[in-house]
């Protein structure tokens, strides 16, 4: 359970950490990144909200915190962010290292089910339990009751899914009369959401059918709920409020891979999903830098009372 500080770096008036542990769910050592901003003290009377980026294929926990000019913002309002890794790495399953989309760099946020993947491919359990139990733990200036996500591509579609599927599994707990007073009072493991370019329908492009293939067999009814447009059609709740940014110059959006507008039609009657289309703007860290401090200030609104 204990963490490793491998770098303290100063970063607008905060520090981000470069940390690592042992992590049960994904059985090998992980690393990840936590920027801590300049409000976050050992003043145990004030503690500093949480915000989680789920990053895209290829990445690890650098790529936010390094490109994605998220401190900027987090830093004027008092927002921690957590950078997690995408995978586990170095479990030595074969194939493990062969492709940039399935496997090391490529775990979807999903917990495998079909083996040998089902042996340390668990993000969904690392991000949603394991992680925040550890940074919790450690981190006694952050607020474990006010967290938020979002996240980029391969993360868009972590942030969508795992903000849905915590929602809409304590509301079916609330249906068969089983869920407790305090879980009435948080019907939401994360008080926001926002995405970059998420892939917003996997079950019906590439990227998505070949990891969800991998990780799930063919058992579709166990795909469609990791499908953000899949999870938001049931949605029955309390109007939503997301904002997504997909850039016309975004060359998945154009090969098919993000799908943003299933979203949006499955998401019709359901709230605010504002889905904006920057004119221009690819699927690079370029697009998260321009639009970051949206982003986090959508957060905010949430975190920050
Ligand atoms: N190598 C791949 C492209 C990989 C890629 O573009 N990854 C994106 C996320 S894509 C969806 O999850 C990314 O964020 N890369 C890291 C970065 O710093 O830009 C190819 O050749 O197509």
């Amino acid at each position: 359970m204990s963490v490793t500080t491998k770098a303290t770096i100063a970063s607008f008036g905060g520090k981000l950490l470069k940390l690592a542990h042992n992590a049960s769910t994904t059985s090998c050592e992980m690393n990840f990144n936590l920027y801590l901003p300049p409000q976050a003290t050992n003043n145990p009377l004030f503690r500093v909200p949480l915000l989680i980026y789920l990053a895209g294929l290829t990445c690890t926990g650098d790529n936010g915190a390094e490109k994605g000019f998220f401190q900027h913002k987090a830093s004027q309002k008092g927002i921690a962010i957590l950078y997690p890794d995408t995978s586990p790495r170095g479990l030595k399953i074969p194939g493990e290292d062969d492709a940039y989309d399935f496997g090391s760099g490529a775990g979807f946020y999903v917990d495998a089910t079909k083996e040998p993947w089902n042996k340390g491919y668990q993000m969904y359990s690392y991000i949603t339990e394991e992680l925040p139990r550890t940074v919790f733990g450690e981190f006694k200036q952050i607020d474990p009751e006010r967290v938020s996500i979002f996240g980029h591509s391969m993360g868009g579609h972590g942030a969508l899914t795992l903000v849905r599927i915590e929602t809409l599994l304590l509301l079916r707990l609330e249906e068969h009369r089983l869920i407790d007073e305090q879980y009435l009072r948080n019907p939401g493991k994360y008080k926001s959401v926002s995405a970059f370019a998420p892939i917003s329908n996997p079950m019906n492009c590439p990227w998505g059918e070949k990891a969800f293939k991998g990780y799930f067999g063919e058992d579709k009814t166990k795909w469609a709920e990791h499908d953000a447009t899949e999870l938001v059609k049931k949605w029955s709740g309390p109007p939503l409020d997301i904002l997504i940014d997909v850039g016309t110059a975004d060359n998945f959006y154009k090969q098919g891979q993000l799908l943003p507008e299933d979203f949006i039609k499955a998401s019709e009657g359901k709230g605010k999903v504002n889905v904006r289309f920057p004119d221009g703007y690819d699927h690079s860290y370029f697009t998260m830098a321009s639009f970051a401090d949206d982003h986090v200030g959508h957060a905010a609104r949430y975190l920050i009372a």
